[in-house]
């Protein structure tokens, strides 16, 4: 469904993602997993076309995400939702406003049309009920399940979620979770899931990409990955502090940093 050919991301200096060629599989969970700064975000703003690359194609079917006018990019996202880290809720609306924006935005259906619209997606994340409370009124947990509400509303073909769980509690991490999962299944939704819930990323994937400093180091589906004998798979997964993926991302030597004077020459390690 969606390809990412010789894709790479560069900001000024830094190189965010380097030239990856990567295939989303339809109608499946495909969790981008790694440590902080390993590219999983900037991947996942690719293939969503919020940014643009530096290098490279991404596929919808024969169109390229990366070349398309913004009216067309406008067009493919009525077929997309996205669940942000943060909620990302319109703190002026309450949450029946919220839910109903994508209703509002892309189609002209009749208000009662969107209401049981609403209604429905309300009730498949527990919250119906709850439609005039005001973001300010919701816990992280029942602002990440509107959110979700809303990143469901008009029934999308893809849904792009990043870190869905990321500060919530391990209940409502899990409910978060299942949704996904059981969503996905029921309208044969492509998810992709980028987490740092390593249990949760294997448990509901279907593939599994594992990525390092911009570059994907493993992927395959859960048991693969749990398989690997990759050290530094071995020490994500275990969650070791340090190993070949080093605790500290300084490149300068630190002695040389205590004993440094103007004027002196500073040592790259
Ligand atoms: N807008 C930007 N400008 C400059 N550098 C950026 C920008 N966005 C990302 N980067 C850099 O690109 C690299 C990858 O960042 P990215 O956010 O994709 O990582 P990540 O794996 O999602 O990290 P985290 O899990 O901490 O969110 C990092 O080194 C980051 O500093």
């Amino acid at each position: 469904m969606i390809r990412g050919e010789n894709l790479s991301k560069r900001y000024d200096s830094a190189i965010a993602l380097a030239p990856t060629d990567i295939h989303i599989a339809a109608g499946k969970i495909t969790a981008i997993m790694g440590g902080s700064g390993s590219g999983k975000t900037t991947l996942l703003r690719l293939l969503s076309g919020l940014i643009k690359p530096t290098t490279g194609h991404i596929w919808y079917g024969d169109e390229d995400l990366s070349t398309i006018s913004d009216k067309r990019l406008y067009e493919l996202r009525e077929s997309m939702g996205m669940l942000f880290q943060y909620s990302a809720l319109l703190n002026s609306l309450n949450v029946y406003d919220n839910v109903a924006f994508p209703l509002h935005e892309h189609t002209d259906l009749d208000e009662s049309v969107i209401r049981t619209m609403v209604s429905m997606k309300l009730e498949q994340v527990g919250l119906r009920g709850f439609e005039h409370l005001m973001p300010s009124e919701l816990s992280g947990g029942m602002a990440k399940r509107v959110a979700f509400a809303r990143a469901i509303a008009m029934d999308p073909k893809i849904v792009f979620f990043d870190e869905p769980t990321s500060g919530l509690d391990p209940i409502s991490a899990g409910v978060i979770t299942t949704l996904i999962k059981d969503t996905s299944k029921m309208n044969r939704m492509t998810s992709i899931v980028v987490t740092h819930d390593v249990e949760a990323g294997l448990a509901i994937a279907d593939h599994v990409i594992l990525m390092w400093q911009g570059s994907i180091i493993a992927e395959g589906n859960p048991e693969v990955i749990q398989e690997s004998s990759d050290e530094r798979v071995r020490q994500f997964l275990e969650g070791r502090p340090d190993g070949p993926i080093p605790f500290s991302r300084s490149t300068t030597s630190y002695v040389d940093d205590l004993t440094y004077r103007p004027g002196t020459v500073r040592l790259e390690v």
